[in-house]
């Protein structure tokens, strides 16, 4: 990025140390200001909410309200008690997640992070193929297959990539219909 703003503006004598420093500075501190839809819009820098660290079970979240920014309680808060946001997607495994707050150079230790989460097993799983059982499967050590935790059914590898593909091709096109606004206009419609 320093090298960037050289390359910009190479007439002016630049401290590409101290440009990097404060882009570095700029990423740990800033949010992406999102619409009502979640939908980023931009990035800002807004230092009273720059002062409230991340936990991966956050008692608060960060809304806008056009560039306005608003932390919202999401449970009665005592006196005391550190308000917490979380930086990232918080529907991902440990794994993920810490890769995610690595932009931020910390490793979270929030209640989340530290338990030997059945909750990543969950969230890597699948629902078991048995209609009546509610348990999910989970890939063995080599990942050639997939046992049901609960029932013990299993699914091999082929399978599980299949329901895999078919679930990402579902996403990406409710994603393609968020960003064009179509669910927007179906729910006005259905209104
Ligand atoms: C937006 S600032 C948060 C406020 C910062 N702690 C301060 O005192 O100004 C983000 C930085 O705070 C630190 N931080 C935020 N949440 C943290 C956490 N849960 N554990 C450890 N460090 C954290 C990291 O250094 C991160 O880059």
């Amino acid at each position: 990025m320093a090298n960037l703003v050289q390359l910009i503006l190479p007439s002016i004598e630049l401290d590409l140390k101290e440009i990097a420093h404060t882009f570095s500075k700029f990423a740990c501190n800033a949010h992406t200001i999102c619409d009502p839809e979640l939908r980023p819009l931009g990035t800002g820098l807004f230092p009273a909410i720059s002062i409230i660290n991340h936990s991966c079970v956050p008692n608060a979240v960060l809304l806008f309200e056009g560039r306005t920014a608003y932390v919202r309680a999401l449970q009665p808060l005592s006196s005391y008690t550190e308000v917490s946001i979380s930086y990232i997607e918080t529907a991902a495994t440990t794994l993920k997640r810490h890769n995610d707050l690595k932009q931020y150079f910390f490793t979270c230790t929030c209640t989340r992070c530290i338990k030997d989460s059945e909750e990543d097993a969950l969230l890597e799983g699948y629902r078991c193929k048995d209609q009546k059982c509610d348990g999910f499967l989970l890939p063995d050590s080599g990942k050639k297959a997939y046992a049901c935790q609960k029932c013990s059914i299993s699914r091999d590898e082929e399978e599980v990539k299949k329901v895999s593909s078919e679930i990402l091709l579902l996403s990406d096109k409710a994603s393609s219909f968020l960003s064009s606004g179509s669910i927007l206009r179906y729910h006005f419609f259905l209104k």
